[in-house]
């Protein structure tokens, strides 16, 4: 032990500061390597040689072939300039969740000239001496001085039983196998230990494999899955409508060459290869903005499950209460029920139990702020009012054995040396001390037996407190022999007297009554899984709005007794339940049961127990502020305030992230009718009606006009009404029929018949009838020119009134106001002066076909924007009043 201190130039007490300072200085944080920034050619590389962009590149080869080379340059551009536009999106949403870990600073516990400090995990030092503790993350790597630890070393080894770590020994062996080496990126699930730190950032093992250092990495989320199932089968209609084209195209009268042409751009055209970027843009711009209300999402595809959860379960102390307990109540055998603060008598018996029977530290000028558990912490209070020294010191010093708090047994015994002789300490619920008690404490300070009716006084004091949602401990003691100090627990924990006991206030959070009522009107169900005492639970659980449809109180033993078929059927009936006095292992088996039923199961949990179950649910959410380490790894979303409310705020994000999906999708499918309807007209026609809409023309409308509206319509604020709709159900995709028909059929066919109208219209006007010639030379091909500029500009028009309309599904837009989204007011600006371009700059006339459009059909065209948003606007109107209340959940 001497040597390693030795040679890391330390000692027990740890590093001083200044040591410390210096060493962070040469050392640098203990951070690890960030992901080598040279990755981004490759990364760019990627999206211009993914399977769509390669269909893309196949049909500018194509081009090529046929003699075009300038419709050959135009794909090639759609093409590179969709990579950029995906790579971007890609790194802003690749950033956003690296962003996150700013958000949860891992803080550590280490010993500096002596004393205990928390300081950031980034800061350790070699040479500092670190304490583990259960729930803890090891922060860097070192070898144990002192104690025992269970590690979970899965992050390094894969292998999921945690293994112990003692100091001592040091045989020689590969460094993961020795029995006193810890290792940062590993968890303690038990024990307490000291461990001096051999290396920090990258000196680490963790550092060393450098694969995984790139956890943030992402991976395909559902929603992404079967958007990009949908983008393949439209391509493949797609690349079917262009070469059904090529036979048609000719037997309409078209050379081999213009048919080959035009099918190409039909398949450019509809290939919906920018929809994946934009998705998972979606998802991170998402990310960052619960980041910033305080729900850390640890996946992005955790966004969209967030949406569609059902049931909430979760925690009550610190939660849905504040976590700040004060005496509320105190209570004797000899001297009944009274205030803390009044009822003098009363306290200094129950105030020398909870001096002595405690790991908390008050906050103390001297020596800094306080820790430790709450329920601790207020039992400490009333020990300093009643005036007893509650320095940790002091009772370190007297402590003569430790029986930690253990959240199956429910309470903590401590033996320590007090004035009066060596004695036995216990606190803990009503039940798991009452059990070990034979008698309690007279008014003179002697005892009486414990007999049923003393049980019944005591169970009857309880129910009181509880039922006012005061949190319960029994305080008992006795005097000690030195067998005491080897006997086992059990023993220690015997033939006690009860003291009294104390009801501890934790006020409800003022914001979750509020969120809970919105719980309820999304058709989510919240069920509280808490060790506390049931009536305790039961009354808090009702003063914030839980079970107001009902409410069924569920104890641990009970639950216990359960076959898994009654647990199921109790979990499926409608209302809501306290799980009471339930063990951290329970709470996985009431997850699984919840999965088992068809729910997506939000659970909140903090401890080193909760992790499994974390694990298990759609969405484990872990507490930032309280929690361990370990059930932030297991979770899914780390709350940074652990408020009940943010959990609400988190599923209406969710499901506000997914509908934006569903308006884009709306969005970017609309336009695809009026685009295929001028070539279908040709066709059918057999020619006499001619091309409304050039191939480079489709281009300028897919490249220039339409993505940036698309993006802004991910970042579409809530529509009203978002939380009063029953939650997504977990099999629906994010396509669905009635969708499809929207874009297609109200948007798309409007669309199509303004636009064809027009393009008719200006034909018309110059004297066209069917099956005149338009083509190069004759007398009607300016008005030709004039007639397919008509219609570009018509799809322009009608996409920026698809865009309206796409802002939302249900609502009018009226509810959310037209100027909401000011990026889409810039989306469109940035539209119009791309189309005006087109249309007027020379270069462009050439390249893509148009001529200089008069005024008056400008302001013809410009009215099929609000003519589409009305028609959808009208539809929408209709579908309220058809289903009115369809979409809310009967509370
Ligand atoms: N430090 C402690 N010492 C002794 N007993 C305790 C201590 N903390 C809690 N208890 C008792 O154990 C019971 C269960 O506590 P536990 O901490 O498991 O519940 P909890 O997790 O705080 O509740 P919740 O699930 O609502 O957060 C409490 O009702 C209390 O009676």
């Amino acid at each position: 032990m001497e040597r390693v201190f030795h040679e890391l130039r330390s000692g027990p007490a740890g590093l001083d500061d200044r040591d410390a300072a210096r060493r962070l200085r040469v050392q640098g944080p203990n951070a690890l390597p960030a992901r080598g920034g040279a990755s981004w050619p490759r990364a760019l590389g990627r999206q211009l040689v993914h399977p769509l962009a390669l269909l893309l590149w196949a049909a500018a080869g194509l081009a090529l072939v046929a003699g075009t080379p300038v419709l050959a340059a135009a794909v090639v551009v759609v093409v590179v300039l969709n990579a950029g536009l995906a790579f971007w999106q890609e790194q802003h949403a690749e950033h956003a969740v690296a962003a996150l870990e700013a958000y949860l600073p891992v803080r550590t516990r280490v010993l500096r000239g002596g004393v205990a400090r928390e300081i950031p995990a980034s800061e350790v030092v070699t040479g500092d001496v670190v304490l583990l503790v259960e729930g803890a993350a090891v922060p860097a790597d070192g070898r144990l001085v002192d104690g025992a630890v269970q590690v979970d070393l899965s992050a390094l080894t894969g292998e999921s039983v945690p293994v112990a770590r003692r100091a001592g020994t040091h045989p020689p062996g590969p460094p993961l196998e020795a029995p006193d080496l810890v290792f940062r990126g590993t968890t303690c699930t038990a024990g307490a230990a000291r461990a001096v730190v051999t290396g920090t950032g990258a000196h680490t093992e963790i550092g060393r494999i450098a694969a995984l250092t790139g956890h943030v990495g992402h991976h395909e989320s559902p929603l992404e899955t079967q958007v990009r199932r949908v983008a393949w089968l439209i391509a493949a209609v797609a690349v079917g409508t262009g070469a059904a084209f090529l036979p048609i195209g000719l037997l309409a009268g078209l050379s081999f060459t213009a048919a080959l042409v035009f099918a190409i751009g039909l398949l450019v055209a509809n290939v919906p290869e920018g929809l994946l970027p934009t998705i998972t843009l979606a998802l991170a711009a998402g990310v960052r903005s619960l980041a910033r209300r305080g729900a850390v999402v640890r996946r992005l595809s955790a966004v969209e499950t967030l949406g569609s959860t059902t049931v909430i379960c979760t925690d009550k102390t610190g939660t849905l209460t504040e976590n700040r307990m004060h005496p509320q109540a105190v209570w004797t055998p000899a001297g009944g029920r009274g205030r803390p603060d009044q009822d003098a008598d009363r306290v200094p018996v129950l105030a020398r139990v909870a001096q002595r029977c405690s790991e908390a530290d008050l906050p103390d000028p001297a020596v800094g702020p306080g820790s430790g558990d709450p329920t601790e912490l207020a039992l400490l209070a009333l020990a300093a009012a009643a005036g007893l020294d509650t320095r940790a010191a002091t009772r370190e010093r007297d402590r003569r054995a430790v029986h930690p708090f253990d959240p199956v047994l429910t309470r903590m015994s401590t033996v320590d040396t007090t004035p009066a002789g060596t004695a036995v300490h216990t606190k803990g619920a009503v039940e798991a001390v009452l059990g070990r008690c034979t008698a309690v404490r007279r008014a003179d300070g002697g005892e009486d037996p414990l007999d049923t009716d003393g049980r019944a006084a005591v169970l009857a004091a309880t129910a009181e407190l509880a039922g006012e949602g005061l949190r319960v401990l029994a305080l008992a003691g006795r005097p000690a022999s030195d067998a005491d100090l080897t006997a086992a627990r059990e023993d220690v924990e015997s033939g006690l007297v009860l003291e009294g006991l104390v009801g501890l206030l934790d006020r409800p959070r003022a914001s979750v009554a509020p969120a809970v009522a919105r719980c309820h009107a999304a058709g989510i169900t919240v069920h509280v899984v808490t060790g506390d005492h049931p009536v305790t639970a039961e009354a808090v659980a009702r003063s914030v709005g839980i079970g107001a449809g009902g409410l069924r109180v569920v104890g641990g033993d009970v639950l216990a007794s359960m076959r898994e078929r009654e647990l199921d059927e109790l979990l499926a009936a409608d209302g809501e339940i306290v799980f009471a006095r339930v063990a951290p292992e329970q709470k996985l088996r009431i997850v699984e049961a919840l999965v088992h039923v068809g729910e997506v199961v939000a659970v909140t949990g903090d401890g080193v127990n909760d992790a499994p179950a974390l694990r298990r649910a759609d969405i484990g959410v872990a507490m930032g502020a309280s929690g361990t380490d370990v059930a932030r790894e297991a979770a899914t979303m780390v709350l940074t305030d652990d408020d009940f409310a943010t959990i609400e705020r988190a599923v209406a994000a969710g499901r506000r992230v997914y509908e934006n999906v569903r308006k884009f999708v709306v969005y970017i499918f609309a336009h695809a009718v009026p685009e295929v309807v001028p070539f279908l007209l040709f066709a059918l026609s057999g020619g006499a009606v001619p091309l409304g809409l050039t191939v480079l023309q489709i281009l300028a409308i897919d490249l220039g006009t339409e993505t940036l509206p698309a993006l802004a319509l991910g970042r579409e604020p809530a529509e009203p009404g978002l939380m009063s709709r029953r939650p997504r159900p977990r099999t629906e995709g994010v396509i669905r029929a009635r969708m499809l028909w929207r874009a297609w059929g109200v948007l798309g066919v409007t669309s199509a018949v303004l636009t064809t109208g027009a393009f008719l219209l200006v034909l018309l006007r110059a004297g066209w009838s069917p099956g005149a010639p338009t083509g190069p030379g004759a007398a009607l091909h300016h008005a030709y020119l004039e007639a397919t500029t008509a219609t570009f500009v018509g799809i322009v028009a009608c996409q920026i009134g698809t865009a309206f309309a796409a802002r939302t599904e249900h609502a009018s837009l009226r509810t959310v106001g037209l100027t909401s989204n000011p990026l889409l007011w810039w989306g469109i600006g940035f539209e119009v002066l791309v189309t005006a371009a087109v249309v007027y700059l020379p270069v462009a006339q050439r390249i893509v076909g148009t001529v200089a459009l008069d005024a008056a059909t400008v302001a013809l065209l410009l009215v099929c924007a609000p003519v589409v948003w009305g028609v959808d606007e009208l539809d929408r109107w209709r579908r309220r009043r058809a289903e009115p209340g369809q979409e809310r959940r009967t509370p």
